[in-house]
């Protein structure tokens, strides 16, 4: 009887440690594995995501007004001249510095370490769905802006520091369109009326001036049909070096 408890504790322990090393292998295995895959997509993809794209997330009145606006605009490459249309869509990636520092090259492996916040809850609607157009003069620019659940503040409404974030983001896109790079230097914002979760409704950012490293804007949200006023913020945003921008 004692012998028999003593080889089933043998095999048991044996069993425990076998598995327990086998889970450690597995998972340090997967582990390593997602790390190096999440280190190298970014660095080896040939085409990452343009989240400006529309997505299955994207409601009725989203994609009616995407429509609207790419029907009179064409999406910026590289080295193309404009063609004469009113707007034009600005690709949005998740890693930022490409279009932060205005071209000024950096390796890929510095740019994989720069996540936009706006772009970084994976699921699709769940945070910020946005895309900015752009004038051709650069002195307007247009974001249509769906709020998902996450972004939740005041029940059923969203959160002021979410409406803080996409502004700064949108008056930040089109300050680094004029002058990248840039940071924010202040931020003003009224908030008068709130914005519903899961609703639809238009950024209009607009150039006020432009004096030495200062460009000073102001930026509106307003519903889609314009009759409602939800925000208004003014921002001054302050051209940097590279290498502050890198340095923070
Ligand atoms: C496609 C990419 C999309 C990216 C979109 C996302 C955009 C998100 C942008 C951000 O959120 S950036 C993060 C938040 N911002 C920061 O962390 C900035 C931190 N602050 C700083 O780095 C420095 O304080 C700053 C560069 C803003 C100013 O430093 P300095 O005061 O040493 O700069 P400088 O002396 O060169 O000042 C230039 C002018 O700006 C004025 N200035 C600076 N800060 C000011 C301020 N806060 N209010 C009013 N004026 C200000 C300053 O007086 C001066 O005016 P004058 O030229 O007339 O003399």
């Amino acid at each position: 009887m004692a012998q028999s408890l003593g080889r089933l504790f043998t095999l048991l322990s044996f069993r425990k440690t076998h598995l327990s090393r086998q889970c450690v292998q597995v998972l340090s295995g997967t582990t390593l594995k997602r790390t190096l895959m999440m280190r190298a997509v970014p660095i080896l993809s040939p085409k990452p995501r343009d989240f400006s794209l529309p997505n299955p997330s994207w409601g009725e009145e989203m994609m009616r007004l995407y429509n609207y606006y790419s029907s009179q605009s064409e999406v910026e490459t590289e080295g193309e001249e404009e063609q004469g249309s009113q707007w034009t869509r600005l690709p949005s990636y998740n890693r930022s510095l490409k279009y932060a520092i205005g071209g000024v090259y950096l390796s890929k492996i510095i740019q994989s370490k720069a996540r936009l916040f706006t772009r970084n809850i994976k699921h699709p609607g769940a945070g910020f769905e946005y895309v900015v157009f752009f004038t051709k003069d650069k002195q307007r620019c247009v974001c249509i802006f769906q709020a998902g659940h996450l972004l939740e503040g005041p029940p059923g409404h969203v959160h002021g520091g979410a409406i803080a974030t996409i502004i700064d983001t949108v008056t930040g896109t089109h300050a680094s369109l004029l002058c990248a790079p840039v940071v924010t230097a202040n931020l003003n914002i009224n908030y008068r009326s709130p914005i519903p979760l899961g609703s639809t409704v238009l950024i209009e950012s607009t150039l006020d001036e432009q004096e030495g490293k200062k460009t000073f804007i102001s930026c509106k949200i307003t519903s889609t049909d314009g009759s409602k006023l939800h925000t208004e913020a003014t921002a001054l945003f302050v051209s940097v070096s590279v290498s502050h921008l890198l340095r923070g």
